[in-house]
C-alpha cells in the first residue's frame, strides 16, 4: 500500500537526487562548503539553506492565494460557542447542526466565544515570545531528540523537507505514552517527559494554565462532533480518558530571505482527532479548497482555527475529512502559531465507529492501533526515514 502525495528524496535512484541537489544549490549559488552550514551549532534561520527548497510543484504561489483569499475568509464558518455555557435544548441543536455542517463541507472552521480566558492567551503568548528571543544555544537545554520527541527543535521535516520554523513540543499533564517501537509485534511503551527551560521558569505556568483551558475546549468540540455524527456525544470518551497523545505546540516562523522557495510547514493533515490552532495576527496558514486552490485562512485575533483530523475521518468514515493545510512565511514580519492536537490514547484500535457502518455503508478503514502510526509519525518528523510518511490511507480497504 502506498502514502499519499509524500515527497521522496533520499530514496530515489542517486542521479535524480543529485540533480536535485545541484538544481538546489544553483538557486542559492551556494558552494560545497556552504551546505555544511546547517550541521553547525549557529542559528539555522540565520541564512537560507537548500534544505529549506520544497520541489518546484509544491512552492507557494503568493498569486493564487491573494486572489481568493477573500472569499474564503467569508465562507470558512464562524461558529459562536456562547450558547454552548447555556445548553438550552434548541440551542444545542443549533450548535450541533452548525459544528456538522462545517465538517462536513469545510473541515475547517473558527470558534469565538470559546471560554479560554484573554489573560491565560496573552500570558502564553508573552512567554513564547521570551523563549524564542532566547539564544539558541540556550534552547538547545531543552531540545527533542530522538529519544524524546518533545522540547525544542529546529530541525524538523514535513514530506521529507525542512520546515523554515523552531517549535517547542510539551505534552498536556506532563507526559506523553507512546509504543516503545513501530513493529506490530513489540509490546513495549515508553513514556516521554516535558522538558522545562531552567532560564525561562514563568514559561512552565503559562503553558500549563493555556493547555489546561484549551483541553476543555477539545472535549466540548469532540462532544459537538461525535453528536452531530448522530452518536451520544460522549460515545468516544473512553478512548480519551487517560494516557491521551494530545501535544501542545509552540511554532515560531521567522522571517525568511527567501519565502517563494520554502514553507513554515509543508503540505500536511493533522494526525489528530480536532486541532484547535491559535494564528496570532500574522497570516500564513492556508488550506487546500475542493478544487485544489491553496487559500488563505485570514487571522481572527478572538477566534481559534479547528480543523478535522485523521482520527475524525476514520471514526466518521469518511464523513468528515481531514484536510490538507500548510504554512507559508514571509520576508517581513515573524510569525507565532499555537496548534493544540487532540488525540486518543496510544491503546486504541482505530475504526469508523460501528454504529456509522453497516451492509450498505461498509466500513473504510481496518482498525489499527493508533499508537504505533503515531510512532512511526513522530519518528519521520524527526528525521528522513527515506520511505513516504504513513498516512491513514495505508489503512484504507476497498469498498
Ligand atoms: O502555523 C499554523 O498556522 C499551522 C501549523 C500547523 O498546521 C501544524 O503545526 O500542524
Ligand atoms: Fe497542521
Amino acid at each position: 500500500m502506498v502514502a499519499e502525495g509524500a515527497h521522496l528524496p533520499g530514496q530515489h535512484c542517486s542521479v535524480s537526487a543529485q540533480e536535485e541537489q545541484k538544481e538546489k544549490e544553483a538557486i542559492l549559488g551556494l558552494d560545497s562548503d556552504d551546505r555544511e552550514f546547517s550541521d553547525s551549532n549557529l542559528n539555522p534561520f540565520e541564512r537560507f539553506d537548500a534544505s529549506f527548497i520544497v520541489p518546484p510543484e509544491h512552492r507557494p504561489s503568493r498569486r493564487l492565494t491573494t486572489r481568493s483569499s477573500d472569499s474564503f475568509a467569508r465562507h470558512i464558518p464562524v461558529i459562536d460557542l456562547a450558547s454552548f455555557a447555556f445548553s438550552k435544548t434548541y440551542e444545542r441543536e443549533s450548535l450541533v447542526l452548525q459544528v456538522g455542517r462545517a465538517c462536513e463541507e469545510w473541515g475547517f472552521f473558527q470558534v469565538i466565544n470559546h471560554g479560554v480566558p484573554q489573560n491565560v492567551v496573552q500570558g502564553l503568548k508573552d512567554e513564547a515570545k521570551k523563549f524564542f528571543d532566547t539564544p539558541r544555544a540556550m534552547k538547545l537545554q531543552v531540545k527533542r531528540t530522538a529519544d524524546n520527541p518533545l522540547g525544542f527543535n529546529d530541525g524538523e521535516l514535513t514530506k521529507n523537507v525542512r520546515d523554515w520554523k523552531e517549535i517547542y513540543d510539551m505534552a498536556p499533564g506532563g507526559s506523553l505514552e507512546l509504543p516503545a517501537k513501530f513493529d506490530a509485534d513489540d509490546p513495549g511503551s515508553v513514556i516521554h517527559r516535558n522538558q522545562w527551560p531552567s532560564f525561562l521558569p514563568s514559561l512552565r505556568r503559562a503553558c500549563e494554565d493555556y493547555m489546561e483551558a484549551v483541553e476543555k475546549l477539545a472535549f466540548t468540540l469532540l462532544e459537538l462532533m461525535v453528536e452531530s455524527l448522530g452518536l451520544p456525544p460522549c460515545r468516544t470518551h473512553k478512548h480519551f480518558e487517560s494516557s491521551r497523545t494530545s501535544l501542545f505546540r509552540m511554532n515560531h516562523y521567522p522571517v525568511c530571505p527567501a519565502p517563494e522557495l520554502a514553507l513554515g510547514v509543508s503540505r500536511h493533515k493533522d494526525s489528530v482527532a480536532l486541532t484547535i490552532l491559535l494564528q496570532g495576527d500574522v497570516e500564513g496558514l492556508e488550506v487546500k479548497s475542493k478544487d485544489g486552490e491553496w487559500i488563505i485562512v485570514k487571522p481572527n485575533p478572538d477566534a481559534f482555527v479547528i480543523n478535522v483530523g485523521d482520527v475524525m475521518q476514520v471514526y466518521s468514515n469518511d464523513k468528515y475529512q481531514s484536510i490538507e493545510h500548510r504554512v507559508v512565511v514571509n520576508k517581513n514580519v515573524e510569525r507565532y502559531s499555537f496548534p493544540f492536537f487532540f488525540r486518543p490514547a496510544h491503546w486504541v484500535d482505530l475504526c469508523p465507529i460501528p454504529e456509522l457502518t453497516s451492509d450498505q455503508c461498509l466500513p473504510k478503514y481496518q482498525p489499527f492501533k493508533w499508537g504505533k502510526y503515531l510512532r512511526r509519525r513522530f519518528d519521520s518528523n524527526y528525521k528522513d526515514l527515506g520511505v513516504p510518511n504513513l498516512q491513514i490511507s495505508h489503512y484504507r480497504v476497498n469498498v
